[in-house]
């Protein structure tokens, strides 16, 4: 008798434990581990992942049996679901959305599958399956035990191919084709005895001697002329056999050409051969990676995963959102054509589903990926190179809370290769953890051909303001316009974190804000609506003030449509393309703008954050910032090393060929460190000056922190529970550990419910781990009282 170990999906009941089930008979030997199942928990059906099969059970009383297989074959392989286990731990969260977060997001749920027959033999021994019918549709749940028997042992045969049926695709999965089923001398026969001017039969012939026992595309065929009589023929005569072929989404917009590695400069080559010896030696060291904007970081990568390659072996790259740097992706694409694998947001189910399945199947050896790419299933890793380390897109905010880098760490663990962690602006963390030797600092100082870094100047807004309105300094369009005189191109950056435009009355100062969070509505011109953010609640743009009557109502904040207007009216004849969330929400629309912008089809490209990064154009040597304090104000021990960060890595888009560059920063706070920092690009004193800040402070990277949010609909129900824990800690903890709160949230009420936090600093609490543990286990408790807790190690967000 054979007992599955399930982790299951169930929300109220969350356990890390696997419940028993039994397996029956007629599937012996068919379940296996990493498969998902159906099975009844109470009085419901749950899904759930197979984590361990046994032969007999701890549990003593009579067994449920498995209702039903979801999958044909494992979708999480051994090591992932080890790592499951590790990133529950890390991230107090749950196996089972450990689990789930590892699949790409088609696979999430149950999806109708499509079975293939490999040919007729197959369709008439099984007709209990196939009921004649090359191809059906395949409904585990409604089959019965011993047809799924057969159908797994057909498909490990390889005598069936099994397709997912995901609901979003756009295109039919599956493509009509033929096979050829003669030899070459079949068909020399063949031709001699067909009319001289049956063209046609002739033309295909002559293909199923060129190439024999091969599939063609029916579509592949009638373009070359074959017409549909013919393949009637030839399938009467024997010579083709019609079949079908699944049709691979292909998410590379467009082919790229081939290139060959760079000639490198000294400091690269003794990046690249650290990092190749690691990667020979089998060595899991973590390699910081600091070059300036420029130095030619992608180069190093590409030229290491070159090597692991070579070696056998695989390799995982990431980078902060992929639709943000296509000019990245085309470079790799451009060095390992197609083995190469793409795993973004950007992508639809089917695409996401293809490319695992090629990442799966060990068709692809290069992965390109956001961060939901680290737990692609890539097996043999000699290489993982994480772009822009410092990025927050590399920490999820939902659960589990986890960080990029450390699931990194723990692959490359497993898999005995080295990280790679490029930066122009490391975080604090890594830096910290280079300088005590943790990691291995390898650093490009310089750019490529020693170009210099652009030259920097700074604007005072408070002078500006008090003159005259606008949202650009006469300094700016001076040096806007001596750029379009001189044909060269220009960036424009809108800082827009945490700014957004609202409505506000001018009489009698009312903002609009959303009945169900205290938040201001934001406007939104393309819909003629005021949106929350948070919850999704819109309503339309009023006329008049709702509160005094007034029509007076108006906009405030600047977005970048308003922007774009502006430099439309100071530049008339300037080519001006606008990049932000509006203009790009097409597929595809982002690496239009950028292609028309590297193309020189337009003089200005401006927008939001992001246009910061990775962009890489010689023509460009002017980037304006136009209010780059907008996030100083944040109430976040990290927002001076944001607002460096991106100061730095947009300024880095200037001057990067052989024109020297300029960068224009607008500021409210010229005095501000992060800001003078910027000025000069100056990495290591930034790094100095912060890390004082952060030790007077007791912040990251000198202690580490743990947030903990609870939740409520009614706000004294959430405060008292949060001071509950606040005891509750206090007692658990020592009296080194640093326990501030609860405090509301920055926003407190979010579609009607109130949230509170306690943040706990500390250096080292050997209790803290079960006593977050006990905390999460009684909520589980109260949830039914109403109380949700969410624990977040190692938070990025602060407020
Ligand atoms: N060894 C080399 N010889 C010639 N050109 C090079 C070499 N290495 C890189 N380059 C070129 O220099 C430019 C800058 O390199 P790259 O974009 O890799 O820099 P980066 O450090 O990744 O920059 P950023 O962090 O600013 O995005 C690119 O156009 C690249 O093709
Ligand atoms: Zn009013
Ligand atoms: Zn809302």
């Amino acid at each position: 008798m054979q007992i599955a170990q399930v982790i299951v999906d169930v929300p109220t009941r969350q356990t890390n434990n696997p419940y028993s089930y039994l397996i029956p008979d007629t599937l012996k030997d068919q379940v296996m581990v990493g498969m998902r199942v159906e099975v009844s928990f109470g009085n419901r059906k749950v899904t759930g992942f197979v984590v361990a099969v046994t032969n007999k059970s701890e549990f003593d009383g009579k067994l449920k049996p498995i209702d039903s297989l979801i999958d044909l074959a494992p979708v999480i392989n051994p090591e992932l679901l080890k790592l499951s286990s590790w990133l529950a731990d890390q991230t107090y969260s749950f196996k089972i959305s450990c689990l789930q977060t590892m699949l790409p997001g088609g696979m999430r749920t149950r999806n109708q599958k499509r079975l293939i027959a490999k040919d007729d033999v197959i369709v008439q021994q099984h007709p209990e399956i196939f009921h004649g019918h090359q191809e059906i549709d395949y409904n585990q749940k409604r089959a019965d035990d011993k047809t799924v028997a057969t159908v797994l042992k057909l498909q490990r045969a390889g005598q069936i191919q099994v397709v997912e049926n995901l609901t979003h695709h756009t295109h039919p999965m599956m493509l009509k084709a033929y096979r050829g089923e003669i030899s070459p001398a079949t068909a020399q026969s063949a031709l001699a005895k067909v009319r001289k001017n049956a063209t046609c039969q002739i033309k295909l012939l002559d293909l199923l001697m060129k190439h024999p026992n091969q599939t063609f595309l029916q579509s592949k065929l009638t373009a070359d002329g074959i017409t549909a009589t013919t393949l009637k023929t030839a399938q009467q005569r024997g010579w083709l056999k019609k079949t079908a072929v699944q049709r691979v989404r292909n998410p590379f917009l467009r082919p790229t050409k081939p290139t060959a590695p760079l000639q490198l400069n000294a400091d690269q080559k003794r990046a690249v051969d650290q990092i190749n010896t690691a990667t020979t030696q089998r060595a899991d060291q973590v390699f910081l990676l600091e070059g300036v904007t420029g130095s030619g970081k992608t180069e190093v990568y590409l030229q290491s995963i070159a090597h692991a390659l070579a070696l056998g072996r695989t390799a995982l790259m990431l980078v902060p959102e992929i639709t943000l740097t296509p000019q990245i992706v085309a470079r790799i694409r451009s060095r390992f054509g197609d083995q190469v694998a793409m795993l973004h947001s950007a992508l639809s189910n089917g695409e996401r589903h293809d490319e695992w399945q090629r990442i799966n199947s060990g068709q692809a050896k290069v992965v390109v990926g956001v961060r939901s790419a680290i737990f692609a299933p890539l097996k043999n890793i000699g290489l993982i190179i994480i772009d822009e380390e410092h990025d927050s897109s590399y920490k999820q905010s939902d659960n589990p809370r986890y960080q990029t880098r450390d699931v990194a760490k723990w692959r490359a663990g497993y898999h005995h290769c080295p990280v790679v962690l490029g930066s122009a602006t490391p975080s604090l963390e890594s830096r910290a953890r280079a300088m005590k030797g943790v990691y291995q600092l390898l650093t490009l100082p310089h750019r490529i051909n020693r170009q210099a870094l652009p030259h920097v100047s700074i604007v005072d807004m408070k002078e500006v303001a008090t003159k005259r309105q606008g949202i650009l300094s006469d300094q700016l369009i001076d040096a806007i316009s001596s750029r379009l005189k001189r044909r060269e191109q220009i960036i424009l950056l809108l800082n827009r974190r945490g700014y957004s435009s609202f409505l506000m009355c001018r009489d009698c100062g009312y903002v609009p804000k959303c009945p169900n969070c205290d938040i201001s509505l934001t406007v939104h011109k393309d819909t003629h609506t005021l949106n929350c953010h948070y919850c999704g609640h819109k309503e339309p743009i009023p006329m008049v003030c709702p509160n005094c009557h007034s029509n007076r109502i108006r906009f405030y904040g600047v977005g970048s449509q308003q922007l774009e207007e502006q430099v439309k009216q100071l530049f008339p004849t300037a080519r001006v393309l606008r990049m932000d969330v509006d203009t790009t929400r097409r597929k595809g629309a982002h690496e239009a703008i950028i292609n028309q912008f590297g193309a020189h089809q337009a003089d200005i490209l401006l927008g939001t954050q992001m246009i910061a990064k990775g962009l890489d154009f010689p023509e460009v040597t002017l980037v304006g910032v136009l209010n780059a304090d907008s996030a100083l104000q944040f109430p976040d021990f990290r927002s001076s090393e944001r607002t460096f960060q991106l100061l730095t890595q947009v300024s880095g888009r200037s001057g990067r060929a052989d024109k020297v560059g300029e960068v224009i920063i607008q500021t409210f706070n010229p005095d501000h460190y992060a800001i003078q920092l910027a000025q000069t690009q100056d990495y290591e004193r930034f790094y100095a000056t912060e890390m004082r800040v952060r030790h007077d402070g007791k912040y990251p990277p000198y202690y580490f922190t743990v947030k903990v949010t609870g939740s409520a609909a009614n706000e004294n129900q959430t405060a008292a529970e949060m001071f509950g824990i606040l005891n509750f800690l206090k007692d658990r903890l020592s009296s080194q550990a640093i326990i501030l709160g609860p405090t509301p949230k920055a926003i407190t009420r979010i579609n009607n419910r109130y949230y509170y936090q306690i943040i706990i600093k500390y250096r080292k609490e050997p209790q803290l781990r079960s006593a977050l543990d006990q905390i999460l286990m009684d909520s589980q408790k109260k949830q039914r009282a109403g109380l949700q807790v969410a624990i977040d190690n190692e938070p990025l967000d602060f407020m």
